[in-house]
């Protein structure tokens, strides 16, 4: 029998002048992920960060071709605040797209609500409450025994952390069976945060991360250029046959060596990105 490789393919670096552009082929790259999975699976599982991402997704609301009520939603990570707080990642995604669009709310796996508002909130319980939730969406007995998202996109701080996962940080070094962890001190207010972790990550079918403007440029060319440093980015590298991509602007890649790929032309209706 043919041995399969489950090697991580090196990640496909795209750079746009503008981040309009960005958003344009992003937006496509996106949809087109979407109703490719739908066709194969019946169902689109997507994990979405929070910060900046959720803005640069607007292009989205205006498609006409999205089957929202056969998208599921988790996220990546989430801050430990009220959902009505401006901090809360799940507050961003509602404000700047759920509320747009018409998905099911059952369809969006947020961290329990209960669980966030107790006093004190039990980090611990609340991480693994969300690790249950993976698990009734994931794991079934024909189907596969580990989260694997159709697709993760993810953010990058100017510190380099991605997720809630900081350089150097513990949370990056759990083992196979931590899918969600907490993280009780954030270098990044606010302190308190859950995140999905590397392993997860890493069985993702397709991850893609979104950068863009100056404050990035350093961390993006150590992530991309210096591997050895282990930044987080650098050791999202998810197996074969998943594939990490950068959506980046000039902006952010001005100091990157790393090769770029060839992007489609945005105004395309199918970009031939590589899937
Ligand atoms: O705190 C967070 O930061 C990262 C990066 O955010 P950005 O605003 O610099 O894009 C984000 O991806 C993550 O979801 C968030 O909790």
């Amino acid at each position: 029998m043919p041995l399969i490789d489950h090697t991580p393919a090196p990640p496909v670096f795209y750079s746009f002048p503008e981040s309009t552009t960005l958003c344009n082929v992003l937006t496509k790259f996106i949809a087109q992920t979407a109703r490719e999975t739908i066709e194969k699976k019946g169902k689109f599982t997507l994990a979405i960060s929070g910060g900046s991402l959720p803005k640069n997704l607007s292009l989205l609301i205006e498609r006409k071709d999205i089957e929202w009520d056969r998208w599921h939603v988790f996220y990546v990570d989430e801050r430990v605040v009220p959902f009505d707080h401006a901090e809360s990642n799940h507050a961003l995604c509602q404000t700047e797209l759920w509320s747009k669009v018409p998905i099911p709310a059952a369809n969006i796996h947020t961290i329990n609500e209960e669980l966030l508002t107790a006093e004190p909130v039990d980090l611990e319980e609340l991480a693994d409450e969300y690790q249950s939730q993976l698990i009734e969406h994931f794991v079934s007995k024909d189907a596969a025994r580990f989260p694997v998202f159709d697709l993760i996109l993810l953010g990058m701080g100017p510190d380099g952390h991605t997720a809630s996962l900081f350089p150097g940080s513990a949370q990056l070094d759990v083992d196979e069976t931590c899918w969600v962890a907490y993280i009780e001190e954030s270098p990044k207010p606010p302190p308190k945060r859950i995140t999905l972790t590397l392993p997860v990550i890493n069985h993702a079918a397709r991850v893609a991360f979104v950068a863009t403007g100056e404050g990035k440029q350093e961390s993006l060319a150590i992530t991309l250029d210096q591997p050895e440093k282990r930044y987080p980015g650098s050791r999202v590298r998810p197996a074969r046959p998943g594939v990490v991509y950068w959506f980046v602007d000039d902006a952010a890649s001005a100091l990157v060596k790393y090769p770029r790929s060839d992007h489609s032309d945005p105004q395309s209706d199918k970009p031939e990105l590589k899937l």
